[in-house]
């Protein structure tokens, strides 16, 4: 359970930031960009008038915070007159470096404008952009034409306009001889808006009223945001994966240690500790700490009868005997050939012989592989204010006397 809480609590967090990311830029991370009476930006009013033949003529004007194109269209030899109005987001005058302003991160345009007092006319509008492969500041018909034309209705003045159906005026792409690869719209460095009267348009007088344009789209590209989610749960998951093989690696190498240092301290015949494991425990701070030195009696008879591979399954044997009787708390050792230590903390003397008496005992009416009958001597001492080494050989000693009085026996170290 605890192995999955991290997988959890990830998943919870990406879920969590997946469906905020997701909920902000369905309703929040919007931006705009609006051009009306109010705008900073030069207004021009702009006919055919401008052209070798045309004779159209055109001015504007603000009333009531609103932009007012009056046109009149005279017929002349210009096949296609025209009047518009012309937001200019650079200035021509200036000589600067060629930027206008970048909208092609926006997905919409919405045009409220409308033809006073008459029924639908067609109107054009355009964003005219400018790319130095193409273009040239000393000739506005240089600037690409991104445009549509649609009807305006005299109530009805908003039209929305998603920007990826603006198309390239195709008789502008034959014009300027471009390859193929630039007749695309491109609005990543637009100079000037346009919006002009349609084609076609008879002569007459036309007046456009025009209340706000409003370019409005989303900070990020949905493919930048899915993109940007993609990579945080890959991330995410990359990371997981790393932590959990670095927790692997860390678990393996602790095994690793404790197998080692499992080796030194043990004796590798029958499991118990070896000297080094004995000097190894932290015996010094244990009030009352008894031991049983124990010998094995006449143990080179059995290795002489039945061969050294028994002799050593009876080591083994006699070592499970010694752990299973003994508790948790006890130590059991192999001190020598078939010397063994049995180390038990919190007990005192008088305990240690009850309890080692009933382990001689238990090894006499043991049933001993080979039908062997097998018996053990017993030293015994409590440890006093004395070394490690020299209480064990205290102990060693009782053994000794132990062998002495004639074997099988539990003899106290005084
Ligand atoms: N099978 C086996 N025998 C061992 C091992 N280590 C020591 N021995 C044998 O244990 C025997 C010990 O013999 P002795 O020291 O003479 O003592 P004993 O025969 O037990 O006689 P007492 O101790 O005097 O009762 C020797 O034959 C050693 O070879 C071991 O790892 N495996």
């Amino acid at each position: 359970m605890r192995k999955n809480k991290l997988e959890v609590t990830v998943v919870l967090c990406l879920l969590m930031i997946t469906g905020f990311i997701y909920f902000m830029q369905q309703h929040y991370w919007h931006k705009s960009f609006t051009i009306d009476a109010h705008t900073a930006f030069e207004i021009n009013a702009i006919s055919d008038i401008g052209t070798a033949t045309g004779k159209s003529k055109s001015s504007y004007a603000i009333e009531n915070e609103k932009i007012i194109l009056s046109c009149e269209i005279i017929a002349s030899d210009y096949l296609w007159p025209f009047c518009e109005l012309a937001i200019q987001f650079y200035d021509f005058s200036s000589k600067g470096a060629p930027f206008g302003i970048d909208l092609s991160s926006f997905d919409t345009v919405s045009i409220y404008a409308k033809y006073i007092n008459l029924a639908p006319h067609g109107v054009r509008f355009q964003l005219r952009n400018f790319n130095p492969v193409y273009s040239n500041l000393k000739d506005d018909g240089t600037l690409k034409f991104n445009g549509t034309e649609y009807f305006l209705y005299g109530k009805n003045s908003r039209i929305d306009i998603p920007l990826t159906s603006l198309q390239v005026a195709s008789w502008w792409v034959f014009e300027q001889k471009l390859p193929m690869k630039y007749a695309a719209p491109e609005l990543d460095n637009i100079m000037v808006l346009e919006l002009a009267t349609g084609n076609g348009i008879k002569p007459g007088k036309y007046q456009i009223e025009l209340d706000k344009i409003v370019f409005t789209g989303k900070y990020f590209t949905n493919e930048n945001v899915y993109i940007a989610l993609m990579s945080i749960w890959i991330n995410a998951s990359l990371f997981l994966l790393l932590y959990h093989s670095h927790q692997k690696r860390e678990k393996l190498n602790k095994l690793h240690t404790q197998q080692l240092r499992d080796k030194v301290n043990q004796d590798p015949l029958t499991g118990a500790l070896n000297r080094t494991g004995v000097n190894s425990l932290l015996l010094d701070d244990i009030q009352t700490l008894s031991v049983a030195f124990i010998d094995l009696d006449f143990f080179k008879k059995i290795n002489d009868s039945l061969g050294h591979a028994a002799g050593d399954d009876i080591l083994c044997e006699f070592t499970d005997l010694l752990s299973q009787n003994s508790r948790d708390t006890d130590f059991v050792a192999r001190w020598g050939g078939e010397e063994f230590l049995l180390l038990c903390p919190n007990t005192t003397l008088s305990q240690m012989a009850a309890c080692t008496e009933v382990i001689r005992r238990m090894i006499t009416e043991h049933q001993w592989p080979h039908n062997i009958e097998l018996t053990a001597s017993f030293g015994l001492a409590e440890r006093g204010n004395e070394s490690l080494s020299d209480f064990i050989a205290r102990a060693d000693k009782a053994l000794y006397n132990a062998k002495v009085q004639g074997r099988n026996r539990v003899v106290i170290s005084t």
